[in-house]
């Protein structure tokens, strides 16, 4: 890494970025001169005279079979065990005459499942786990129960206390302590935790259990427990991205192993075919994308009139602009229960005021409002480094980053989807094993993708912000912000893929002047993390003051978007509904584009 400029503290990064910024390796060790054109950089390629072509990029070169890991024990297209009232096939448990009859343990499914103690494929928990226990908590609202200390039946019911064991877990996280004893009496909650600190586990454990407990409902219109061609689930869980929904629905197959839960998933960019098929088998626990679900319940196969427990995962998200419309269709505007005969359930690393005061409209009034550490705060366990690399250094500076980078996987994230095939070409020309994950690519090339990145066949993922959120990558040691987020919420969600569950990680990010409305979110969330700030941030952040262009929520104090919002009616400036004048931080719309992104081309988009 010498030579590399990171954090110095001399300079002004509007007036001279050159006398502090990154120096691309050909002209380290001399006098600094000019600004070196673009594409000059000794490590770029030569673009001519390469009979392949710059957009030659392809996933064939990397290897990009199939994951292998879709089939068997619960698989979404594959043939399941008995139904319920069925003889229940191998790994899965009935329920009969008002009891839970679990099915006999099966070594293969659980190895399937659960991998072995030291399956690189499995996340396990790392060094600072035990320090997720000095996390401040904050848990808001009327009789708030007791966190629980251990896993423990109760709360939890015996088999899924079995599951969790298989699973390896040996102790709560924070949001699980807390969420386990909330959810399991009934209450409502808004849940904000950092990154990486297993939130789903935090609603899948409270959620299972009680259904493992309770039984299935008796559907109405229906004989018994059969569900014949409609699927009438008990659980809805969404998330916003296909990739999040495919992790949230394995994470729900360990869980409901041995049980008479069926757990389903249904997202867009796979054939509804199989997803029908499977809907005709019925399902007690369904994970889906809102596009797909919508679809679902207009062609009349699922119906949520069911539904005791709505779940949001990545909430913000899901309420925010792309989303809100399409969720207050489906929980407002089908057939699913009230707000007051189903318990919300929603979820984040981040959880800004106007998306807390619009959420209100889903929930019972008295919610508990739970947040692990500051809401939207990063991970210690991530060290944040931001460099000052100007647009045109920044493929130089991105392979001087990956050949000193430690062994491990590597995120990078760019805000275009142009930019991601460009980027990932640009690095396969380099020799690098890179692949690239965005809403223009096909969904089995978005799952091929992530395969050859999980399995390690590609080491580098060039990513949008399809990638940004939950999804939850065993040693990505990693993230570059290549180019930075409009939002800080967003920079906060795309570190937090690396660092969790106790693990290290590394984040990098390249700032330069056209990021200027992101500067003041980033060093409040630099400086509560205790990370350093370099001076040219510091540098950057009075001149954009100065020049009044902080519009973006990235460039406004979060103060006042850190707890629950009901503690900070009254004196303050939270603004009211999105797009409300006088908050504090800029009211409203969460642009992520905005004037200062210099990367062209066309937007990432989430789908
Ligand atoms: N009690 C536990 N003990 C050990 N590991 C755990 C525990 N709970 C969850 N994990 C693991 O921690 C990792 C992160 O969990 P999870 O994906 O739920 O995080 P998250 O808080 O939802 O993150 P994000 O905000 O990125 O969505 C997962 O690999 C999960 O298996």
């Amino acid at each position: 890494m010498q030579g590399l400029a990171i954090g110095q503290t001399d300079g002004n990064a509007n007036s001279n970025a050159q006398e502090h910024g990154y120096v691309p390796p050909h002209l380290r060790n001399r006098s600094r001169g000019p600004s070196p054109a673009a594409g000059n950089g000794a490590p770029a390629p030569s673009r001519g005279g390469n009979g392949g072509g710059f957009f030659g990029f392809s996933d064939r070169r990397n290897g990009g079979g199939g994951d292998g890991d879709r089939g068997g024990f619960f698989s979404n297209n594959g043939s399941r065990g008995g139904a319920r009232g069925g003889a229940g096939g191998a790994g899965r448990g009935r329920w009969v005459g008002g009891k839970h009859v679990p099915g006999a343990s099966n070594k293969r499914i659980e190895l399937q499942l659960f991998g072995e103690a030291d399956d690189p494929a499995f996340q396990s928990s790392g060094i600072n786990f035990d320090s997720y226990d000095d996390i401040p908590v904050e848990a808001t609202g009327e009789n708030v129960p007791e966190p629980i200390t251990e896993f423990t039946a109760p709360p939890l019911d015996d088999l899924l206390m079995e599951n969790v064991k298989l699973a390896r877990f040996t102790k709560p996280t924070p949001v699980q302590k807390y969420s386990i004893p909330i959810i399991s009496i009934g209450r409502d909650l808004m849940a904000c935790a950092q990154t990486g600190s297993g939130k789903t586990g935090g609603f899948l454990f409270p959620v299972l259990s009680e259904s493992f407990k309770v039984g299935p409902s008796v559907v109405q219109g229906n004989e018994g427990y059969s569900y014949q061609r409609k699927a009438y689930p008990t659980a809805v869980i969404m998330a916003p991205t296909r990739e999040l929904a495919t992790q949230i629905f394995d994470e729900a197959k360990k869980f409901c192993y041995r049980s008479w839960v069926n757990p389903c998933v249904v997202y867009g960019g796979a054939p509804i075919g199989n997803q029908l098929r499977e809907m005709d088998r019925g399902c007690d626990l369904l994970v889906a994308t809102p596009g797909r679900l919508s679809d679902m319940i207009e062609r009349g196969k699922i119906s949520l009139s069911n539904v005791k427990y709505l779940v949001l995962d990545e909430a913000d998200r899901m309420l925010d602009m792309g989303f809100e419309i399409q969720i207050r269709q489906i929980v407002e505007g089908c057939d699913m229960p009230p707000s007051s005969e189903r318990q919300t359930l929603m979820f984040s690393a981040t959880f800004p005021a106007d998306i807390q005061h619009l959420a209100r409209d889903f929930l019972r009034p008295d919610y508990i409002f739970l947040s692990v550490g500051k809401v939207g705060s990063t991970s210690e366990n991530i060290t944040q480094r931001v460099m000052y690399v100007e647009s045109m250094d920044k493929k130089s500076a991105l392979l001087d980053l990956l050949a000193s980078s430690e062994p491990g996987l590597t995120l990078i994230f760019v805000e275009t989807k142009r930019m991601a095939d460009q980027l990932t070409d640009f690095l396969i020309m380099q020799n690098l094993r890179a692949t690239a994950i965005h809403g223009d690519r096909t969904q089995s090339e978005r799952e091929r993708a992530l395969a050859a990145f999980k399995s390690g066949r590609a080491n580098i993922l060039v990513a949008t912000a399809v990638a940004a959120r939950g999804l939850d990558i065993p040693n990505v040691t990693h993230v570059i912000n290549y180019d930075l987020p409009g939002d800080i919420d967003d920079y906060v969600h795309r570190i937090g893929r690396t660092g969790r569950a106790g693990n290290t990680g590394l984040a990098t990010a390249f700032f330069n002047r056209d990021n200027g409305n992101i500067v003041k979110g980033l060093i409040e969330v630099l400086s509560e993390a205790n990370q350093d700030v370099p001076q040219f941030l510091n540098d950057a952040s009075r001149d954009s003051g100065r020049s009044g262009s902080n519009r973006s929520r990235g460039g406004f104090s979060r103060n006042n978007s850190n707890r629950d919002f009901r503690s900070q009616r009254g004196g303050s400036s939270w603004g009211g509904s999105r797009g409300g004048s006088g908050s504090s931080w800029g009211g409203s719309e969460r642009s992520s584009g905005g004037w200062g992104n210099s990367s062209g081309g066309n937007s990432s988009g989430w789908w």
